[in-house]
């Protein structure tokens, strides 16, 4: 295993759109491009382009127009695709709702922490035969949330860094108790779709980060109608401007030749497999070099 920190590596930047957000503009060669993955097919195909010389992955996180329920998203063959196509760092943009009075619609939030409330979901790559327990203590990568918050500061987007988004099951929206409780527990937004994309992404060794977009108020404010999809779609659709003009500013500064990232998110397998070599099972092993190769080479 090559982990020396000096290790040069061109970053390919992969950008997972949610609600809203079905397309990026200004990609050049762009191609759509299907990629089958050993957990199956993602939510659509992926757009192959490049963004200032930079290579990017675009994955609708929903399929474009949005057939996709957040239960039913592939996630595992979303993350395993980016990583198959070679994506080292991932920008996730996402609609999510306020839980905090001072994060109004329109703003954005570089979240930090999940609380993870989902359970219909498949959420990790490894299983019997060969298993592994990644740490996601921080589950998303500082440096994409340094150029973020560099960007949106430059732009003068209203931003928050740090926050944590808490992930429910859906489809339907909270109940006004639900909502109240992960108020009390300090949340900030609320969305379904961030897990388990965060945690497979560490196991994939891929950086990832979140952008959150506050479209609503859920449906704890006393002032603000309680959520529903026709405001979210409003108000995505002003946010998506401000949305691609960041991925726009983030790509050049994500994509300049870097060394190891230093919080170490694309070395997360490193000490994380805990299944002996012999007692591993070849099938799925055969299945995790689409994400884990650089580790199960060595075992
Ligand atoms: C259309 S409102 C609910 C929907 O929007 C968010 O999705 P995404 O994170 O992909 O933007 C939320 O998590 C729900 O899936
Ligand atoms: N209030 C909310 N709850 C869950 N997901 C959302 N996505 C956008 N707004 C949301």
């Amino acid at each position: 295993m090559s982990t020396n920190p000096a290790q040069a590596v061109q970053p390919v930047i992969g950008i997972i759109g949610g609600s809203g957000l079905y397309e990026i503009a200004g990609l050049e060669n762009k191609e759509w491009r299907k990629v089958e993955t050993p957990w199956g097919a993602p939510s659509d195909e992926l757009l192959f382009g490049t963004l200032d010389g930079v290579r990017c992955v675009f994955l609708p996180r929903h399929g474009r127009g949005h057939p996709l329920p957040p239960s039913r998203l592939n996630y595992r063959a979303n993350v395993a695709a980016m990583k198959m196509s070679g994506v080292t760092d991932i920008v996730s943009l996402s609609a999510v709702g306020s839980l905090r009075e001072e994060l109004p619609p329109g703003h954005f939030v570089i979240v930090d922490q999940f609380i993870d409330r989902s359970f219909a979901r498949e959420k990790s790559f490894f299983d019997t035969g060969c298993v592994a327990h990644v740490s996601v203590a921080d589950p998303v990568c500082p440096r994409i949330g340094d150029v973020a918050q560099a960007k949106l500061t430059e732009m003068g987007i209203a931003h928050t860094r740090g926050g944590t988004y808490l992930v429910m099951e859906g489809p339907q929206f909270s109940t006004r108790a639900e909502s109240e409780l992960y108020r009390q527990w300090g949340c900030s937004v609320i969305g379904m779709t961030n897990m388990p994309e965060a945690k497979l992404a560490r196991e994939a060794e891929i950086c990832y980060a979140t952008v959150a977009m506050v479209t609503d108020y859920d449906c704890w404010h006393q002032d603000h109608d309680s959520v529903t999809v026709d405001a979210v779609v409003r108000v995505m659709k002003q946010n998506a401007d401000h949305a691609r003009a960041l991925i726009k500013a983030m790509i050049p500064a994500l994509g300049a030749p870097r060394g190891l990232c230093p919080a170490g998110c694309d070395r997360a397998l490193e000490y994380a497999l805990i299944t002996a070599p012999e007692a591993r099972d070849p099938a799925l092993v055969s299945k995790l070099e689409a994400v884990a190769s650089r580790v199960l080479k060595a075992g």
